[in-house]
């Protein structure tokens, strides 16, 4: 473990204090296999405490002033730049992210911070206007209750205070269960939150390895409801369900398969520029990462071309190593999904063009298949790794068809010069954020959240806030 870096916990935070458990289980460095430090393994009597102290502070923290609440927010905000570099130093020593990419993260993080420091004024009713001169219509909005938000690992931190932000902005209180991968860089956070000026049992951070557990108690509990998730689309069939139970408010954010499109009237060189960008963050475990890359057969040789090349030229390795791009994957798990991806589109007849293949520990090479056939297992389910795969296209409308044709709609991407095109093919894709002309899309201020079986509601942005808050009519008599 590195003794410097302070913000290093093992512990839950609940209540405002650090909670040991009697068992621990080990964060992993994925680059190098070594345990970072033990967390607390938390058990049920513990995330049930973790229920009562959220209630019982929101009781206070609903009648909080929106100044109050925003400073908070704002303090906890320079916190976290203050910290960035230790920050940074934990997401890439627990996800194993290039420190460029973390640092880069704490930005994108910590922004969603600002951002709802402000939207926490802008939380507005409405007067409508009554077709009875004897009634007033209006509307306000009011925090939903005691939320709960369970985390993946592949952003530490933007995942955590995507949701954490908009809760503490709105006057909830919040119980986050991050990702048994990647607790370490919430667990820090939630201190800085303290010392923000945030009060005890605002915002608590449970650990645990037996995550369905933890999620059957937060998604069962009458307590709790909010329910706020991200990560797979199968995990989120089963907390939807266990939420019914209740009727909780829930927003999901889940998996993708998204399309990149690259026309025949593209500018290449940006088509590749944005391709490496999208594709490439987080050596390709995002949810927005293009898992198709649909290229218009006129300029297919051309694009392929291109990609190879600057696709080869990006180093691998620990993330701790500035020079490097792309870094392990999270786990046996996701080095197995890629690997069987791969060698199911190969026998299926697509061709390396670069890489597909295993280098050491959890690094697998940056990759090219060319002429992925559409039954490719990779076609249709995301393979979360750094392969680009081509498949060929041949009219608008089939590129359009090919894009659609999944099941998920979380984003998609294309690249084209013809303004009416865009039009065209933007208004045509089925996916809840398009990139048009431009492959690096997430942002605080905008929308982010997807369609079909990617998910429901919407983080960041003004809408970000209706997660947390209710909406009630008031009818006064006159
Ligand atoms: N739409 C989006 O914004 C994002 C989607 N994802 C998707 O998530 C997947 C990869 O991330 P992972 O962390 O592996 O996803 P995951 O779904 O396995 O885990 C996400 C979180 O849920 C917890 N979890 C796992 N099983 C659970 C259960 N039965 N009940 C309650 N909680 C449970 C995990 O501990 C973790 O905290 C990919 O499919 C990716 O596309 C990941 C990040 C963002
Ligand atoms: O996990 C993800 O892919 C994130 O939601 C995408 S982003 O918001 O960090 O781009």
């Amino acid at each position: 473990m590195n003794t410097r870096n302070t913000l290093i916990k093992g512990t839950a935070f609940i209540n405002g204090k650090e909670i040991k458990g009697r068992k621990t289980f080990d964060v992993i460095n994925p680059a190098t296999g070594e345990a970072v430090i033990g967390v607390a393994d938390l058990n049920r009597t513990a995330i049930e405490k973790a229920i009562t102290v959220s209630e019982a502070a929101w009781e206070s923290w609903k009648l909080t002033e929106v100044a109050q609440r925003s400073n908070i927010l704002k303090n906890w905000y320079n916190l976290i730049v203050k910290h960035k570099h230790e920050i940074a130093e934990i997401i890439t020593l627990e996800s194993g992210k290039p420190l460029e990419e973390s640092k880069i993260e704490v930005d994108y993080g910590s922004s969603f911070i600002s951002w709802f420091a402000e939207e926490a004024y802008r939380t507005y009713g409405d007067q409508i206007p009554s077709p009875n001169r004897g009634k007033q219509i209006i509307t306000i909005r009011q925090p939903v209750g005691v939320a709960a938000a369970i985390t993946p690992w592949n952003f530490p931190l933007a995942m955590v205070t995507r949701k954490i932000a908009p809760a503490l902005a709105a006057g909830c209180t919040i119980i986050l269960k991050p990702a048994s991968q990647t607790p370490l860089t919430a667990i820090a956070v939630a201190h800085l939150a303290k010392e923000a000026g945030l009060p005890n049992g605002v915002f608590n951070v449970i650990t645990g390895k037996d995550s369905a557990e933890i999620g059957k108690i937060l998604s069962t509990s009458p307590i709790v409801r909010k329910l706020s998730f991200t990560g797979s689309t199968g995990v989120g069939k089963t907390l939807m369900e266990q939420a019914a139970s209740t009727i909780k408010k829930v927003s999901f954010e889940l998996g993708g398969n998204a399309p990149f499109l690259v026309f025949d009237d593209a500018d290449i060189e940006a088509a590749v520029r944005g391709a490496i960008a999208a594709k490439f963050r987080n050596a390709g475990q995002t949810c927005v990462a293009p898992n198709r890359f649909l290229v218009q057969d006129a300029i297919f040789d051309r694009f392929a071309e291109a990609i190879t090349q600057a696709v080869q030229k990006l180093k691998v390795g620990n993330g701790l190593d500035k020079h490097v791009k792309v870094g392990p994957l999270i786990n046996q798990n996701g080095l197995k999904k890629v690997q069987h991806h791969v060698s199911d589109a190969l026998k299926k007849g697509a061709r390396i063009l670069t890489g597909a293949e295993h280098l050491e520990g959890l690094f697998y090479a940056p990759t090219v298949l060319a002429d992925v056939p559409p039954n490719a297992l990779m076609a249709k389910e995301e393979t979360f790794g750094p392969i680009v795969a081509l498949y060929r296209f041949q009219t608008e409308e089939d590129g359009i068809r090919m894009a659609n044709d999944t099941e998920f709609g979380l984003a998609a991407y294309f690249y084209s010069q013809d303004v009416k095109r865009c039009w065209r093919v933007a208004d045509a894709l089925a996916s809840g954020m398009v990139g048009i002309n431009e492959g690096a899309i997430s942002n605080a201020v905008a929308p982010f959240g997807g369609i079909k079986q990617s998910g429901l509601g919407r983080e960041g942005s003004k809408y970000g806030m209706d997660e947390f808050t209710e909406l009630k009519y008031l009818c006064f008599g006159l």
